[in-house]
Order: structure tokens, then C-alpha cells, then sequence
């Protein structure tokens, strides 16, 4: 297969399963960590390999290298691997899930904004999500009426933290997680709970569905819900770990033991919880963007502005969400009937937001 983003977190869990389940690498693509990079080449010997930079070339240890956002198309395009795995952090993997698509491989997509700016472009006959929630929801899903499908939030970093304070918060405390360690970005994007609008645009694009809602589960134990037409709801619990579902989306099926299963009287009690739009002014938008999932470019777009800025000291906490309201006030009407107007109002977007 072909790891794109083999050095982030769904990166390096995927490279755990394919150790697991033996599995053949024949391209990897990360970015600057090439410490990391070097030891995983060592170890499962792709025959490809790509990085973000030139200058970062002579470190590889690896007499195939290439760098660019082309050279990750190229390698997706003449590469002799069934599977794509994307789990490029923003943006920058939409291409590639479109390259992956159009050269007919199975996609296992973990870059989720590919979905946030672009479902509606993108065929799902060979797509299988790696988020926690939507493989709980696929695994859900029976020959029986749905109503509708919840999936959980931990409530982020901020969860329990006092309301007059957020403006003031740190980097470093932004980034603690209180269940799951994954790469900066997306980390942010929980604390701020515009993780969960983009796992609701997800679902409504792979389940095409609108009667979708979320609810915090402090444990992050239940990742998603199905609610049936008869009245009743199935929940799917499992230990907070990427594995499961990248196994799933990878292999198809399986059979074998990949986690620890939860022992409910060990975990004793589960908290549920509203999310509120005064802890996470972002989700005042939730309705009127489930309603035009066009505004997902828009949203993008902000967000990425907003959580750079965020992570370079330039704003603080709350700004990441108020630059993303304030975008989608300014292109509320926006319309979006090609992949060139996806690109086009992305530019757009992050221009107002830089200025
Ligand atoms: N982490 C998780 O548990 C989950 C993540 N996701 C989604 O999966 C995606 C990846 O998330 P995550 O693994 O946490 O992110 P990380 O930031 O941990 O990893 C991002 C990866 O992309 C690589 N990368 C960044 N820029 C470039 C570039 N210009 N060229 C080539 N490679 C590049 C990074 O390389 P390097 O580090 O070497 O610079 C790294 O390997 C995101 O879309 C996220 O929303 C979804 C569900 C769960
Ligand atoms: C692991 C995973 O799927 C993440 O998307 C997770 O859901 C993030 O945690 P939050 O529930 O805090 O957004
Ligand atoms: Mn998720």
C-alpha cells in the first residue's frame, strides 16, 4: 500500500497494522520528520518515497526520493499498490484523494477535510473512512429504518475548563487531549469542536443522511450511535484507539484481536453531555452548515487560517473560532459546482481570513 502522512499519527498507527498483519509498503510520504521517516524505512523498505522539501532530500536514507504535492500525485499515479491510505493533516490531501479515486485504488481516508470540501465530487465505492465515529456507524448499521445517527465528542481539551478563562489558554493546554493523542491540527479542531461539524459533514456525505447530531461522551468510549425508526439505538463501544478502525478500512474485515475490549465495571459510569454554543461558539453554525454542506470550503478554509494563526501565537483560543464564524457570515452565499471552485474559494476564504 501507499502511507501518505506515514509520520503523523494515523501515519505511524497504520504502520502498526501493517507490521501486525504483514502487510506490503511500497510508498511512504511525510513531511520534515525525517528521523522518523529513516526508521520506518528501515524497517518496512518501501520502494518510494516522499517528502515535503528538497533540502531535506540528502537526510533521507533512501535512494528513491522525491518532494512536492506533484511527486505525491506521480507516486499515487504509478505506483503498483490497490490501497491508498491518506492521512495528510488539511487541504493538501484533497489532491491526493482525488488521484487515489480517479487511478481506481481503495482509498482508506483519514483526511477528513478531503470530505468537508469535496464530498459531493468524490465517488465512495472504494472509500473507507478512518474516523473513529464513522467506523462506528458503519459497524452500526443494520437491514433495519434509520431515523437518525449521533456521534460523540469528548468536549476537548477545554471541556471542563472555567468559560472565562478560554481566552487566555496555551498552546501546550490546547493541545492536551483529555483521550486521544493525534497530530496538532486536529487536536485544535477538537477543542474547538469544529472536529465534530467536519465528522458531521463526513457522515452526512457518507451516509447520506442529514438527521445527524453529536453529544459529548466524556470517556470517548461510545464513538457513535445509530437511533432507529422502532425506537431503539444501538451504541458502538470500543477502547479509544485509531487501530480498529484503520484495520477495518485497510483489510476490508477482521477477525483477529486488535484491542482490548472495554470492561464496563472497570469503566463503572459514563457521562453525557450537551455541547453548548458558549464553550464552542462554532457549533451555532452546526444547523445552517448541515443544511448547505457547500459552506465546508468555507469552513476549511477559516479553520486552517485560524488554527495556524493559533499555533504560531498570533491569536488567541477563541479567535480560531471566531475567524471561522466571521468567514462563513461573509460567504454564506456561496455556491460550489466544480472541483475549480473548490480551489477558487478556498483562495478566496483564506485571503479575508489573512487580512
Ligand atoms: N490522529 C487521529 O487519531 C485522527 C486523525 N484524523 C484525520 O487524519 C488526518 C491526519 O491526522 P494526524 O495523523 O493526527 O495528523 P499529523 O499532523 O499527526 O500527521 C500529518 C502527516 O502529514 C504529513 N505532512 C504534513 N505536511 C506535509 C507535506 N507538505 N507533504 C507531505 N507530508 C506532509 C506529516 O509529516 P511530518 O510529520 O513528517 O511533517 C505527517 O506525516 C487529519 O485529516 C485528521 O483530521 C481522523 C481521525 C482521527
Ligand atoms: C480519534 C478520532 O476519530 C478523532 O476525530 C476524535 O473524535 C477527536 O476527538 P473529539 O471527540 O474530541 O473531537
Ligand atoms: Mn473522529
Amino acid at each position: 500500500m501507499i502511507i501518505l502522512g506515514s509520520t503523523g499519527s494515523i501515519g505511524v498507527n497504520t504502520l502498526n497494522i501493517a507490521r501486525k498483519f504483514n502487510l506490503n509498503v511500497e510508498v511512504l510520504v511525510a513531511g520534515s520528520n525525517i528521523e522518523v521517516l529513516n526508521k520506518q524505512i528501515e524497517e518496512f523498505k518501501p520502494s518510494k518515497v516522499v517528502i515535503a522539501n528538497k533540502v531535506d532530500i540528502v537526510k533521507v536514507n533512501h535512494s528513491h526520493v522525491t518532494f512536492g504535492e506533484d511527486e505525491i500525485l506521480n507516486a499515487i499515479e504509478n505506483s503498483k499498490s490497490e490501497t491508498v491510505v491518506n492521512a495528510l493533516v488539511g487541504f493538501l490531501g484533497l489532491k491526493p484523494t482525488l488521484k487515489a479515486i480517479e487511478c481506481g485504488k481503495k482509498l482508506a481516508l483519514a483526511n477528513k477535510e478531503s470530505l468537508v470540501v469535496a464530498g459531493k465530487f468524490i465517488d465512495y465505492t472504494n472509500l473507507s473512512p478512518i474516523d473513529s465515529e464513522h467506523f462506528g456507524l458503519w459497524y452500526l448499521i443494520q437491514e433495519k429504518a434509520i431515523d437518525s445517527m449521533t456521534i460523540t465528542a469528548s468536549g476537548g481539551s477545554f471541556r471542563d475548563y472555567p468559560l472565562d478563562e478560554l481566552k487566555n489558554v496555551s498552546i501546550k493546554e490546547a493541545l492536551n487531549h483529555p483521550n486521544w493523542s493525534m497530530g496538532n491540527k486536529i487536536t485544535i479542531d477538537s477543542a474547538t469542536m469544529t472536529n465534530k461539524i467536519f465528522e458531521l459533514m463526513e457522515a452526512a456525505w457518507l451516509f447520506d443522511i442529514r438527521k445527524l447530531d453529536a453529544i459529548i461522551e466524556t470517556k470517548s468510549l461510545i464513538h457513535a450511535m445509530v437511533n432507529f425508526k422502532d425506537g431503539s439505538t444501538t451504541a458502538h463501544i470500543a477502547n479509544a484507539s485509531m487501530q480498529l478502525p484503520i484495520a477495518y478500512a485497510i483489510l476490508g474485515k477482521c477477525d483477529t484481536p486488535v484491542l482490548e475490549p472495554v470492561d464496563l465495571v472497570k469503566v463503572g459510569s459514563l457521562e453525557f453531555k450537551k455541547i453548548e454554543t458558549s464553550r464552542y461558539p462554532i457549533w451555532e453554525a452546526k444547523d445552517e452548515i448541515i443544511n448547505n454542506l457547500d459552506l465546508g470550503v468555507v469552513l476549511n478554509a477559516a479553520n486552517e487560517v485560524g488554527v495556524s494563526k493559533f499555533l504560531n501565537s498570533e491569536i488567541g483560543f477563541l479567535d480560531v473560532s471566531r475567524i471561522s464564524l466571521e468567514a462563513l457570515n461573509k460567504f454564506n452565499n456561496v455556491k460550489i459546482d466544480s472541483l475549480d471552485d473548490i480551489f477558487t474559494i478556498d483562495k478566496e476564504v483564506r485571503a479575508y481570513c489573512e487580512s
